[in-house]
């Protein structure tokens, strides 16, 4: 098992993107990345991941750069994408089957995993529909399922959970959490607080910085949530920190899925 370290990184196209970036990424523990939109999270997992190369500083993984001169990731990273990333002409089996394909499965064997993945994410029945045919929500099982398959040492989410229902989120997150128990960099950027709360470490960035956390915490969906009108105004006074009681569920959650495993495991 070995952790990511990002060193000194910093990321500029025509003006600066990442400043001062200094983090590690821990090998068997999940660490959400949160900030506002166009805060930098997408750039920062890209630079992990060794699809973009640094301006300065660097990411190692065991000891090597991620950066391999090309912006092809190393075989060890899997990356989940914002928009996804699937080809919208093959079904969901062959998305993800590509992906173990790539990393020299045999097509046989590639099939028989693809759908095994699918099933982890409740899609088995969908496998063969053309992925242009599915909903926002199970195309982004599909792209988790094709990132979680191929056993890789750093696993990068970018907002898996943006078009989930909580059952959904519940199963996701559920799956993360087994990717880091055995032993994987498990990297996710986002702005839902439950997601944040279902990691073991978190860092903030803001306007491509990391900034204190400890304060309340920079998501963009709680730092823009409306004053309810005086007629929605709640009986109770809200709670100060949306991310210590990030949720208002009329019913208690069943998460112990994907609750974070006690400390000293
Ligand atoms: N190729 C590029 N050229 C120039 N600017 C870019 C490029 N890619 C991203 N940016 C800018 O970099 C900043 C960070 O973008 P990034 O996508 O990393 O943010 P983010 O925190 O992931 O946002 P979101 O939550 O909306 O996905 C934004 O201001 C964006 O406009």
């Amino acid at each position: 098992m070995s952790d990511v370290q990002v060193r000194g990184v910093r990321y500029e196209v025509d003006r600066p993107l990442l400043a001062d970036i200094d983090l590690v990424l821990r090998a068997g523990e999940m660490t959400a990345l949160s900030g506002p939109s166009g805060s930098g999270k997408t750039t920062l997992l890209s630079i992990v991941g060794g699809l973009l190369e640094p301006t300065a500083g660097e990411a190692t993984y065991d000891g090597a750069p991620t950066w391999r001169g090309t912006g092809d990731p190393r075989p060890e990273v899997a990356f989940v994408l914002q928009v996804y990333g699937l080809v919208p002409i093959l079904s969901a089996r062959e998305n993800v089957s590509v992906a173990l394909r790539a990393r020299g499965v045999d097509p046989v064997e590639a099939d028989e995993q693809a759908l095994a993945a699918l099933t982890r994410f409740h899609i088995a029945d969908l496998a063969d529909r053309q992925v242009e045919e599915l909903s926002g929500g199970q195309m982004q099982r599909v792209a988790l399922a094709r990132g979680l398959c191929v056993g890789a040492g750093v696993l990068l989410a970018d907002e898996p959970t943006s078009e989930l229902d909580e059952g959904n989120r519940a199963l996701v997150l559920g799956e993360l959490r087994r990717e880091a128990e055995r032993g994987a960099v498990v990297v996710v950027a986002t702005h839902d607080p439950a997601v944040v709360e279902a990691c073991d470490a978190h860092h903030a960035l803001d306007d491509g910085r990391l900034v204190d956390h400890t304060e309340p915490v920079h998501l963009a969906h709680t730092r823009f949530r409306p004053e309810p009108s005086a007629s929605e105004a709640p009986a109770t006074p809200p709670v100060a920190d949306p991310v210590v009681a990030p949720a208002q569920d009329p019913a208690p959650r069943d998460d112990s899925a994907f609750r974070r495993p006690p400390a000293g495991r």
